[in-house]
This record gives C-alpha cells, sequence and structure tokens, in this order.
C-alpha cells in the first residue's frame, strides 16, 4: 500500500490517494471523520480549530460501503480558504497577494529553507505546505488503515507522557481500550489527573508569556501477530519504518520504540524481555521492555513507540530573523499561531503508526480482498501459537 497527500493549508482542500487496499473493505466514513475530529481538539490550539470542521469526502474507491480495490481518493475541506481566495489564486500576477507577501522566516519552520531551495521570494509559498494542515490528511490515511487493522482484531491508541517541564506518571498495566477512553476525556490526553493539571497550567503559562510547548507522546498498538516487518533487510524492519513515520510529522525530532534511548543506560538483563511458554498463548515475553520489536519483526507483545514534539516554532515572544529582502534583522511578530499541539500531535503520531502497520499487514500476506488478510492474520496467528 501507498498514499500520497497534496494540498496547501488555506487552499480549497486537503486530497489523498490511498492505493493498494484489499476489496470488500466496510468502509465507514464516520471512523473516518471522528478520527478528523479527534486531531483538532486538544487544549493550547490556535484559533484555526474554531474555524474548521474536518470531514472527508469520498471521491473514489468505494461503492456500496465497501471498498473496491481501486484507489480510495479523499478530500477534506479547509473553511478558512474562502478568506484566502485571492492570495491562494492559481492565477498569474495575484496582485493581492504580491501585497501580503512574506518575507520574514520564522526560525524553527520551513520558510528559509524552502524558500532558498525553491527559488520563493514569498516565503507563503513554502509555509502554505510545510503547514501541519496536511497532518489532517495523514489521519484520515492512518484512518482508513484502522478500519482495516479492526478486521484484523488490532487496535491503536495513544496518551501524552510529557507536555514542557510536566511527566506523567506510568501506566504500566493499563490495555488500549482503557488508555483510548481515558486519553480521550482529557483536555491533554494525559492518563495521569495530576500531571494534567500540571500541564494545562504549564501551556497557560508559555501562553501568557508568549511562548510555545512541545513535549512526548506514546503510541500503543495491541494484538499484532507476530512476525511483522522483517530482520532480511533494512528497509522491511517495521520498527526502522514506524520510527520513520512518527519522526516525519511536523516537529517531531525523535522516537522511540519501547524503553528506547534508556536501554543504553541498563545492563542487558534488564533490558531483553525474557521467552515464556504456555499451552494457551504459546510463546510470550515476561516483560515488554523491547516495545514488542525483536530483528526489526513484531513479537506479538503489544507495539509500544513514544515520539517527541518539539515546541511550535511560530512565537508571539519575538525571536531574531532577517528579512530577505532588506536583509535587516526584526523580532518575529505573528498572527495566529497553537502554542501547543502535543495533544493534537499525539493523534497524528497514533494514525501514522496504524498506518505502517496495515502496510505491513498488506504488503506480508495475501491481501487481494479483506477475507484473505484475515483468513492469513488468524493462519499466522495459530501458527505462532502452535510452534
Ligand atoms: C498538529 C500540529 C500543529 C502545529 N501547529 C503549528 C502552529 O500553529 N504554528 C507553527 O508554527 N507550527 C506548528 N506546527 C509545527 C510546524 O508545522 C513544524 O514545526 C514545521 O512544519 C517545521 O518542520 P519541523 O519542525 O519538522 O522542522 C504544528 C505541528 C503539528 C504536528
Ligand atoms: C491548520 C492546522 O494547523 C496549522 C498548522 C500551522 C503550522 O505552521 O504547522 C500553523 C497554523 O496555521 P494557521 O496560520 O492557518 O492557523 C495552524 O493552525 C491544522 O492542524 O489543521
Amino acid at each position: 500500500m501507498r498514499y500520497l497527500t497534496a494540498g496547501e493549508s488555506h487552499g480549497p482542500q486537503l486530497t489523498l490517494i490511498v492505493e493498494g487496499l484489499p476489496s470488500q473493505l466496510p468502509f465507514d466514513k464516520n471512523k473516518v471523520d471522528e478520527q478528523l475530529s479527534r486531531r483538532q481538539k486538544g487544549y493550547g490550539r490556535g484559533r484555526r480549530m474554531q474555524i474548521e470542521t474536518d470531514r472527508v469526502e469520498i471521491l473514489s474507491g468505494v461503492r456500496f460501503g465497501k471498498t473496491t480495490g481501486a484507489p480510495v481518493a479523499l478530500a477534506i475541506e479547509n473553511k478558512d480558504w474562502a478568506k484566502w481566495v485571492e492570495v491562494m489564486s492559481p492565477e498569474p500576477d495575484g496582485e493581492k497577494a504580491e501585497k501580503r507577501r512574506v518575507s520574514r522566516p520564522r526560525p524553527g519552520h520551513a520558510d528559509l529553507n524552502g524558500a532558498i531551495k525553491y527559488d520563493h521570494r514569498d516565503m507563503r509559498d513554502v509555509l502554505e505546505r510545510s503547514s501541519a494542515r496536511e497532518t489532517a490528511a495523514r489521519v484520515a490515511v492512518g484512518a482508513v488503515a484502522r478500519l482495516l487493522l479492526e478486521e484484523c482484531g488490532i487496535r491503536v491508541a495513544s496518551h501524552v507522557v510529557r507536555i514542557g517541564s510536566v511527566e506523567a506518571k506510568p501506566s504500566a498495566e493499563w490495555r488500549v481500550e482503557e488508555i483510548a477512553r481515558v486519553s480521550e476525556a482529557s483536555p491533554v490526553r494525559c492518563l495521569d489527573p495530576d500531571a494534567e493539571k500540571a500541564m494545562i497550567q504549564e501551556i497557560d503559562q508559555a501562553k501568557q508569556d508568549g511562548d510555545s510547548l512541545g513535549g512526548i507522546v506514546e503510541v500503543i498498538v495491541e494484538n499484532v501477530p507476530v512476525g511483522l516487518g522483517s530482520h532480511v533487510h533494512w528497509d522491511r524492519k517495521l520498527d526502522a519504518r514506524i520510527a520513520q513515520a512518527v519522526v516525519s510529522i511536523n516537529a517531531f525530532k525523535g522516537a522511540e520504540i519501547g524503553i528506547g534511548f534508556e536501554a543504553g543506560r541498563l545492563r542487558g538483563s534488564q533490558v531483553h524481555d525474557e521467552i515464556l511458554w504456555s499451552e494457551e498463548e504459546g510463546f510470550y515475553r515476561a516483560t515488554n521492555r523491547l516495545g514488542g520489536f525483536e530483528g526489526g519483526m513484531t513479537t506479538g507483545e503489544p507495539i509500544v513507540v513514544r515520539g517527541v514534539m518539539k515546541p511550535i516554532p511560530t512565537l508571539y515572544k519575538p525571536l531574531k530573523s532577517v528579512d530577505i529582502d532588506s536583509k535587516e534583522s526584526f523580532a518575529a511578530s505573528i498572527e495566529r499561531s497553537d502554542n501547543c499541539a502535543v495533544p493534537a500531535a499525539g493523534v497524528v503520531a497514533e494514525n501514522v503508526v496504524a498506518w505502517e502497520v496495515a502496510r505491513a499487514l498488506v504488503e506480508q500476506f495475501s491481501a487481494d480482498t479483506l477475507q484473505e488478510l484475515v483468513q492469513a492474520v488468524q493462519a499466522r496467528r495459530e501458527k505462532a501459537k502452535g510452534f
């Protein structure tokens, strides 16, 4: 499976194409819309999220509620476009756009590098596409992948484990359903009520100071069959693909699987998960410190992946930058921005991870139809249990 997204932040719409889905997959549009609406929430978001109501329009690949096997094309409207029609015009000589040219690059955003690379004197031509508005399209892609995962009994959830200086207490034994339910009820998508309060306070304080905040999110995937991904080639290692997917989210600077960087500090006996066996379960691990992966392949234990998001680059508190025309130093000023998007980004992370797991499934098993895939996954589970 593969996908493409297109669309500018203030253009008419985001467009996405998912290619390679099995046929006969029940396509519940409401479930896709639900993921989009989750991404719009979260404490710390700016005014744009009050303007948009993200929903998909199905353009192809679905008929009478099921996928046909053809590429699925979806569109998400940008309601804000109505105010940007002239500035975003594809016609030559946009006078209004010329007057509103962006010549002041924001430190930490794509503005300056993109302008130099693509030879744009109006950095709007960069920022429109580098905007995390695009993550709405990626969430829709992941939501489609989840329809498929659900049919295979695989569940995904996420929660926020850090915002700024506030860290949530670990929630070791929680199952995916509980994580999903509790995080959903929290404005910062956090499982620890004390940390939640402190996170909200820290976001408010940063906003008051004209500053922004980042944090860490954790994604958990449960009921994954053994042996997704492969040790035999670098680009088939599923843990590596997941890390790439997470770091590709706007403002994400790192990913770790299981205990991740902590593993560098500990001894082997404290890191590796002992292998056990029982009649009912077959092989299983006593612990899951390696986050569900050995040799780039799933162990059957939950996949646990964390991603770190840097603070939002657009700041009310001025940071020094240089105007690309006058070459004069200025202190950046802005109109509108999120000041913390970690809770929303957790939803993005959840969905990009879901996509990678679904892609691995379809790549590995016979999957022209949903039924073939479900049978193959079941067969793999039985094989692992009887091994
Ligand atoms: C959900 C989400 C919302 C974001 N909102 C903003 C925002 O309002 N303002 C901003 O400057 N950056 C925002 N960002 C981050 C920028 O998109 C990102 O920093 C930029 O594309 C540069 O890419 P890089 O940080 O990965 O280098 C957001 C990111 C995410 C994931
Ligand atoms: C539009 C979204 O996020 C945007 C991401 C973003 C950025 O620079 O990444 C900047 C802001 O854009 P605007 O200036 O239009 O308010 C955010 O609102 C979204 O998440 O759907």
